[in-house]
């Protein structure tokens, strides 16, 4: 079943001295129950936009978004809301916890807003949540406290506590070292794949895009389908990189592109 549809869309925003900048150019998109999708661009090339438009967040100029074939631009905002509530978890490279609350506090957030049994049983189920990122004993910490990987943690088990269809992912790695964001990508992968949720990955690491199935490139504001293995040729890195094992046990690359590579140096291929 198709959850969400992009059809042609495109999204400009005026500028200060009155141009017309246009950051996505004519955008169709179609992610199903159980998709993982990753989508790679060079900063600037519209992902974060692209990815709020995914997420109900922000709405097109032009074009069409719908929603379990629901057209999204006719719904009123309260219903739009509830909407992205019920069925969208964001996971975003800057964590954006509460300071000063405890990880079980965060994740009990969005339960604040739901119905029935989820809203009474939150703490629970908050807590459960933790437990299945493998944070249960860290439940009462103060999020700023713990480290970035667990922070992150906290955010995925945020993000699907309240157990979405689509799962959005901006750069989720982006503030962690190597090993941290691949055990991340790894649990996020495999908490999308237990749950049938949808799974969008943008981000500029090659490497963390290779874990979808399906792979796109957003170029200056327009998505075309990606040969992940052809950027990874490219990338001016992966010459000096060894085709070796995949840098996360739990990793299995797609057939399409080569198995992730264990990296010598802290940085890794990027799109280039
Ligand atoms: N509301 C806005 N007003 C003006 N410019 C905007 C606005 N939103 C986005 N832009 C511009 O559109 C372009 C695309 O932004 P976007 O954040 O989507 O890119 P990105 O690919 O996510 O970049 P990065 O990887 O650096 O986060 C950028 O040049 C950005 O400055």
């Amino acid at each position: 079943m198709t959850l969400v549809a992009l059809s042609d869309v495109t999204k400009s925003v005026r500028l200060a001295d009155d141009s017309e900048l246009e950051i996505l150019r004519g955008i169709s998109l179609e992610v199903s129950a159980g998709d993982h999708v990753s989508i790679v661009g060079r900063s600037g090339s519209g992902k974060s936009t692209l990815l709020n438009i995914l997420g109900m967040l922000d709405a097109p100029t032009a074009g069409s978004v719908s929603f379990e074939d629901r057209e999204v631009r006719r719904m009123r905002s309260g219903r739009l809301d509830r909407l992205r509530g019920d069925n969208v978890g964001f996971v975003f490279q800057q964590f954006n916890l509460l300071p000063g609350r405890t990880a079980l506090d965060n994740v009990m957030m969005p339960l604040g807003h739901a119905r029935g049994r989820m809203f009474w049983n939150r703490k629970q189920i908050a807590a459960d949540m933790l437990e299945r990122v493998g944070l249960g004993h860290r439940i009462e910490q103060v999020a700023d406290r713990l480290s970035g990987g667990e922070q992150q943690r906290v955010a995925i088990a945020r993000a699907l506590v309240r157990r979405p269809v689509l799962i959005l992912a901006d750069e989720p790695t982006g503030a962690l070292d190597i090993d941290t964001g691949a055990s991340v990508m790894s649990l996020l992968d495999q908490v999308a794949t237990e749950t049938d949720a949808a799974l969008v990955t943008i981000t500029h690491d090659l490497h963390v895009a290779a874990r979808a199935r399906r792979h796109y490139r957003l170029d200056a504001g327009v998505l075309e389908t990606a040969d992940l293995s052809r950027a990874f040729e490219a990338s001016t890195l992966a010459a000096s990189v060894p085709s070796a094992a995949s840098a996360d046990s739990g990793a299995s690359a797609p057939a399409t592109v080569p198995a992730m590579p264990a990296m010598p140096s802290s940085r890794r291929g990027a799109v280039s």
